[in-house]
């Protein structure tokens, strides 16, 4: 059978779950039958199983005999399961019905492929299609086939490590070999032999966000069934070996965690380790400590090291074994070094990932110093030298110079020469001093250079701003400060699900798996190739150092340009000659939708000057539709009225929550003909969402709305379909995980104290969910789920247990986070009383209800910089989608609505997976939305709930 598929080399990982004896049975059964591609190929690999969970890995490799049978599987599985498209799907993971499997494996049977026997019944299971980070990318065709709701694996016992859990990783042929009856005894007797020890290390600068990620690495490690262990004080633990810095690590070490700043199992910055007599080292006390797989948490240059380690390994296990100090049994067993990195330092300067951990935290507290900077500036009218860490990258001193609008930033990826700068920050100053502003404030990265590669000082900017312009000017050197605190929501949220997928990646690898390293694009977790990130990484440092710049900036991540790009947009906005000829130039109006969201301001701030260093005309429509209709509240915005939108929390223009349908849409369209606007960005939530939709909707009436249309999402509810991430979620989720923090410090410090938390978010239960993964909340209550009876009961006796066994331990204050449309009947209160009364006085709990202190203050970074990045994509949408439009405007036809070309020109902007994307709003709302619930139809933070459950071990019935 040939099947037309093109395939891509890499590991295919089929995942069969049992989710109870019976099915597990039965699992094991399908896995069998399953073996045919193991007699069958070499490219077809082994199996892992875990209490329950069957995995499958198929791989794919170019040797065409082989690659036809596994396309038929392939096309087994894509006819039955529905899945459309297997491209570019390598290392993800696939969770089919064990139905699915039957169908898929009659399609090989017909297609005369060999097959051995199966079981004819089976459980029903619940099936979906999963990438890494837990978005539903398929689901079945049969049952359930809408269902976002993944069936939750029993979730074994941790604690002491000798229950269930501790089994794991029977080899294949253990399996093989085993009889349904004899399969609990080939468990066991493979457990011993093959239990896995994985140690984690923190190397380099810490990084805010390296203790969450140590924290998911061991009690992921210790769920896998894995032993955990720390490697202390970085390379210099692997170099000095011992107990002492290599220690086991239980799932009780690591409570609290996730929000402590630093790093607690210690960094360092070991020289010996660039030796290879340091290494050599390294490898002998690593495997006397029985480590299977190391995790390295660190930046470029630690990675740098991983990568040299793994491509020295044989040679140094050879010389080890020469010399030896191993012996020939230590050799066999670890003669492959299974290693993974993930990227953890404040620089951001890692290749292939759009984050490092840590780098969002120091952000924060830069652009909060900043802040408090302008302040003083604007009382003084002074100028201030910023400067900003950063050795070898200016993602640090760019990101700060967009959040709150610098005037000038110098960083090392742009170096011009001395005059060029000089000449070029001066003018850029005098001109915004000319325009009213009182405060002047320029960035420098620590690293900055001018092209002949000499450093950039403070000082050097100082002597230009003081002596040339005459300002009175300050220097402000942040240092440490920046590194230090606890980490932003986003760096323990990508520092917990990195070190989870780490964990797994090193479970997955087989001797010819690349080492992986963790990364993130936009908002998916993906593996990245180890070797070709440090390579890439080294090759921008290399074409700097050759002064070859066009070439550094070519290499680096597509954002770091866009976002330089961007500022130097906003930057001389309105100063210099517009980018576009007359006949091109547009009137561009927004408009605030809905709640206030954190980035509302950055939002408009970003798209009006961006439109006037395009040339184009920005009108604000104040106070939202209503206030379009009642008071014709349309202005334009000019640049002088907007100083300090770019930092301000709230929104400046006003908002509510009323649509054009019930503000009056014909008044709308008739104010939409009176000013000529030629394309619109509505900035906010679900009502955005509805507004769009009626405006869309209402062009064959009118025709003032055939015009290109964008919503960028802008919400703390997270729940706008077509995207994953609204403006605003960022800022409110660290406002409530701040508060939650403090909670957890009250209830830590009283004996047996709970505290139930009420969150926001309407429908949506992502706040509660992502503030529960923050902060290690114990339990999290969704709309989504509800709250059922059982699975109160099982919680508070899950509660009351842990208690009992807490022997008055530290940090044992726990949270339950409740979403406030969890349940109709039970509120906080309600339910911190119900805890109360049916603990067995082994607990009480009280309710804490944050409000609206969850708007949050001053918008986060994040908020902010994505503002300014999906507002000036929509500049550009409106721009390039004019031409669609343009003769169904002056017609006075109806316009056929249907018509693709012209229904995608109303679109929602989103970030979905790895990319951000424009969706027709029109496609979204018939197809994608729970209208009643106001919700998407798939969840895509399903997978984060389940992590966030299984890091503090609590069992969910489905
Ligand atoms: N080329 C290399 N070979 C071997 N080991 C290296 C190499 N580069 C770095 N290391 C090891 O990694 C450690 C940390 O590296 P480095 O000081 O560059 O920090 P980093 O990981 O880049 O983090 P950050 O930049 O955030 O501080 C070094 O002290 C050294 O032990
Ligand atoms: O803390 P140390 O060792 O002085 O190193 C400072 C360096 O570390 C970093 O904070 C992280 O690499 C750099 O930005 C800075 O140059
Ligand atoms: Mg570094």
């Amino acid at each position: 059978m040939t099947v037309d598929i093109p395939l891509v080399n890499g590991t295919y990982s089929f995942t069969i779950k049992a989710y109870s004896k019976e099915s597990f049975n039965k699992a094991i059964e399908f896995y069998k039958a399953f073996l045919l591609l193991e007699h069958r190929s070499e490219s077809a690999t082994s199996a892992l199983l875990f209490n329950g969970v069957v995995s499958l890995k198929l791989e794919i490799h170019e040797d065409a005999s082989k690659q036809s049978e596994v396309n038929g599987v392939l096309e087994g599985l894509k006819a039955n399961v529905g899945v459309k498209d297997w491209r570019g799907m390598a290392n993800e993971s696939f969770v089919f019905n064990t139905s699915d499997i039957l169908l898929a494996k009659q399609s090989l049977i017909d297609s005369g492929l060999p097959y051995q026997s199966y079981p004819n019944e089976v459980s029903p299971m619940q099936v979906y299609t999963l990438d890494p980070l837990g978005n539903v990318i398929g689901v079945t065709s049969t049952k359930n086939a809408v269902s976002t709701k993944p069936t939750h694996p029993s979730i074994p016992e941790h604690e002491g490590r000798t229950t269930a859990l501790t089994s794991k990783v029977p080899s294949s042929s253990d399996l093989k070999n085993a009889t349904n009856e004899s399969f609990d005894k080939a468990v066991e007797a493979s457990n011993v032999k093959n239990q896995k020890a994985i140690g984690i290390m923190t190397s380099g600068g810490d990084a805010p966000g390296m203790n969450a990620s140590v924290r998911a690495v061991v009690r992921t490690a210790i769920y896998k069934g894995c032993r955990a262990y720390a490697i202390m004080e970085g390379y210099e633990g692997l170099v000095r070996g011992g107990p002492e810095y290599i220690k086991e690590f239980t799932w009780d070490d690591v409570r609290g965690w996730s929000s402590l700043g630093g790093t607690d199992i210690g960094t360092a910055r070991c020289m010996e380790f660039k030796e290879r007599k340091g290494r050599l080292k390294g490898a002998q006390h690593m495997i006397e400590a029985g480590i299977d797989a190391l995790i390295v948490c660190g930046g470029d240059g630690s990675l740098t090291g991983a990568d040299l380690y793994r491509s020295e390994w044989p040679s140094l296990l050879q010389e080890l074994l020469e010399e030896g100090r191993i012996s020939q049994e230590q050799y066999d067993r670890y003669k492959h070094l299974n290693i993974c990195g993930i990227v953890g330092s404040i620089d951001n300067d890692m290749s292939t990932t759009d984050a490092t951990i840590g780098a969002y935290s120091a952000l924060d507290r830069i652009l909060k110093a900043i802040d408090y900077v302008e302040a003083t500036a604007n009382s003084h009218s002074r100028a201030f030298v910023v400067e900003v860490m950063g050795r070898n990258c200016g993602w640090l001193a760019l990101l700060a110079g967009i959040s709150t609008s610098a005037d000038y930033i110098l960083i090392p990826e742009k170096p011009s020469s001395s005059r060029e700068w000089e000449e070029q920050m001066s003018s850029i100053v005098t001109k915004h001093r000319q325009r009213g502003k009182r405060t002047t404030i320029v960035i420098v990265a620590e690293g900055a250079i001018t092209s002949d590669l000499e450093p950039i000082t403070s000082k050097d900017v100082h002597k230009i701003l003081s002596g040339k312009l005459g300002l009175d000017t300050r220097i402000t050197t942040l240092g440490h400060v920046q590194r230090g605190g606890s980490p932003v929501a986003y760096d323990r949220i990508l520092a917990t699900l990195q070190g989870v997928e780490a964990v797994n990646a090193v479970l997955d690898s087989t001797p010819d798996t690349p080492s992986p390293l963790i990364a993130v694009n936009e908002n998916k977790i993906v593996r990245k190739s180890l070797v070709e990130s440090v390579k890439l990484t080294k090759s921008v440092a290399d074409a700097i150092k050759e002064k070859d710049f066009k070439k550094a900036m070519s290499l680096r991540d597509t954002e770091f340009i866009e976002h330089l790009n961007n500022f130097m947009a906003i930057n001389s906005a309105d100063h210099n000659e517009p980018d576009l000829p007359a006949g091109k130039r547009l009137k561009i109006a927004i408009v605030n939708v809905g709640a206030p969201a954190g980035g509302a301001n950055s939002a408009v701030y970003s798209m009006a000057t961006y439109c006037m260093s395009r040339g184009h005309k920005p009108y604000a429509i104040y106070n939202g539709w209503s206030g379009l209709c009642r008071h014709e509240s349309v202005r334009s915005l000019d640049w002088a009225s907007m100083l300090g939108w770019q930092s301000r929390g709230g929104s400046e223009i006003g908002t509510n929550r009323v649509t054009p349908e019930e503000a009056d849409i014909g008044m709308i369209a008739y104010y939409f003909q009176k000013y000529q606007f030629d394309g619109l960005i509505v900035i906010g939530g679900f009502e955005a969402f509805a507004s769009l939709n009626q405006l869309e909707r209402a062009r064959d009436s009118y025709a003032a709305f055939r015009i290109p249309m964008v919503l960028i999402p802008a919400t703390l509810s997270n729940n706008v379909p077509g995207t994953e991430y609204s403006l605003g979620s960022d800022t409110s989720l660290n406002a409530l995980m701040e508060y939650c923090d403090v909670i957890k410090q009250s209830a830590s410090s009283t004996r047996g104290r709970v505290f139930v938390v009420e969150c926001q978010g309407g429908n949506s239960g992502y706040l509660a969910t992502s503030a529960a993964l923050a902060c290690g909340a114990q339990v999290s209550y969704v709309p989504e789920e509800g709250i059922s009876l059982d699975q109160l009961t099982l919680d508070i006796e899950s509660l009351a247990k842990q208690f009992e066994k807490s022997e008055g331990r530290n940090r044992f204050g726990k949270l339950i986070l409740t979403s406030d449309k969890a349940s109709k009947a039970l509120s906080a209160e309600a339910l911190a009383e119900v805890m109360t009364s049916e603990s067995n006085g082994m607990f009480d709990a009280k309710a804490a209800i944050p409000g609206h202190v969850q708007q949050g203050g001053l918008p986060s970074a994040i908020d902010r910089t994505r503002a300014t990045r999906l507002s000036i994509k929509a500049v550009n949408f409106i721009e390039d989608q004019q031409d669609v439009l343009v003769d169904a405007r002056h017609d006075d036809d109806e316009l056929d609505v249907h018509d693709r070309k012209f229904s995608k020109t109303a679109a929602v902007l989103g970030v979905r997976g790895s990319h951000v994307l424009f969706t027709s709003v029109r496609k979204l709302w018939d197809t994608e939305t729970e209208i009643k619930k106001r919700t998407p139809k798939i969840i895509h933070w399903q997978a984060t709930r389940d992590i966030a459950d299984r890091l503090v071990d609590r069992k969910r019935i489905d």
